[in-house]
């Protein structure tokens, strides 16, 4: 039995004066109460946030927390249940419908460890609860297998409503396919345009992925006919850009970031990682050696109007655990907050454009 004098109006009514940071909105407004439940002298409900990812969870939940304190009753004690609800970038289209998001991962230079963040990210974002693909569509050195231990791996094909499904290979929680898993690494087949493009086809539309909150895709360097194909056969939700500090670096980046700024490809930048941001030895975090230059990525970010979403440092457990086949995030220490935090900033980047996208509708609440 609820305390009589509080009705679930009141908690709605408290809640409403609870604004989520990045979409501007209230929680009520943005459908994001569930399940409101009074008990004596308590009340319950879920708060369902837009990525299990979302960096501002506990301030959302002290904000809650304060609000019914504030405008029902100070001594009231309150229960926020977290969960989510990967919002979705997708606005129909026939392939993938049961995929969220498609992240585009990209990089101006090679070398410069797009697919050690994208192997980084990808995890992270499955640590935080969400389901995460990756599509390795780096024809010219495809390294997901390794990075995640797989390459002796082999897709199977099963049959999926009387139709021959690729079947994605599931490692660490992680669905993945590769270029790598067609062609044997030590053999390498020389492909041509239309090739990449057909295996990249058959990644979308003959692959069983299920349901997926966030697929991220290891472009080339560069641009290429993939990155055409892609944003043709595809809607993408946004590219992250990843670079290294250094002039040369930064100058192919910006190339590749106004690839996807073309009115014709007309695809958001999320943001910019800048990986090897400056040297740390494990033991010694606090020490930064800006070996390659500073502030290249931040710089970009301001210039393009975009995200700086994160400053990963050169440790040498980066590429120990990329040779080992298990992505670096795995292991706690420095470089799993720095790939964490930028997990995070991604997933709000995601989150903020859906939202902006989706322009907000006139919602009911459930309670
Ligand atoms: N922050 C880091 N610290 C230490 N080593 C790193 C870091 N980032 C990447 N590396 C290492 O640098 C090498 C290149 O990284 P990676 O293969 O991810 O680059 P890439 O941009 O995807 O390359 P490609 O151009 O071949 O696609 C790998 O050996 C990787 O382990």
């Amino acid at each position: 039995m609820g305390d009589l004098k509080i009705k679930k109006e009141d908690i709605i009514r408290a809640l409403s004066t609870v604004q989520e940071p990045d979409l501007k909105k209230d929680l009520i407004t943005l459908n994001m109460i569930k399940d409101i439940e009074l008990g004596v002298g308590e009340v319950r409900f879920t708060v369902v946030l837009t990525t299990p990812a979302c960096p501002l969870k506990e301030k959302i939940r002290k904000d809650c927390v304060d609000a019914i304190h504030t405008h029902v009753e100070p001594d009231l004690s309150v229960v926020v249940n977290m969960t989510a609800d990967v919002t979705s970038s997708r606005m129909g289209g026939t392939l993938l419908p049961d995929v969220k998001n498609i992240i585009a991962i990209s990089s101006g230079k090679g070398g410069v460890g797009k697919s050690t963040v994208t192997a980084n990210l990808a995890m992270a974002l499955k640590q935080s609860g969400a389901k995460v693909g990756i599509i390795d569509a780096d024809i010219s050195g495809p390294s997901i297998p390794v990075m995640f231990g797989a390459e002796d791996m082999q897709p199977m094909v099963h049959q999926v409503d009387g139709k021959n499904m690729i079947q994605p290979i599931m490692q660490y929680g992680i669905k993945m396919i590769s270029m790598g898993f067609l062609a044997p690494q030590d053999n390498p087949v020389p492909w041509r345009g239309p090739m990449a493009t057909q295996a990249l086809r058959q990644f979308f539309s003959d692959t069983h992925w299920g349901e997926l909150d966030y697929l991220l895709i290891d472009l080339p360097p560069g641009t290429s006919d993939i990155h055409l194909s892609l944003v043709q056969l595809v809607p993408v939700t946004g590219a992250v850009i990843v670079t290294t500090p250094q002039k040369v670096a930064l100058a192919d980046a910006t190339k590749g970031l106004m690839f996807f700024r073309q009115s014709q490809i007309n695809v958001p930048v999320l943001g910019v990682i800048e990986n090897m941001a400056y040297f740390t030895p494990e033991e010694l975090p606090d020490n930064k050696y800006y070996i390659f230059g500073k502030d290249g990525g931040k710089n970009l970010a301001t210039k393009f109007e975009t995200e700086l979403l994160g400053e990963i440092p050169i440790v040498q457990g980066i590429r120990e655990a990329g040779d080992a086949g298990r992505p670096a995030v795995m292991d706690e220490g420095v470089i799993a907050t720095a790939f964490r935090e930028s997990a995070n900033l991604l997933a709000q980047q995601v989150a903020i454009r859906n939202a902006n996208k989706a322009k907000t509708q006139p919602v009911q609440v459930r309670v």
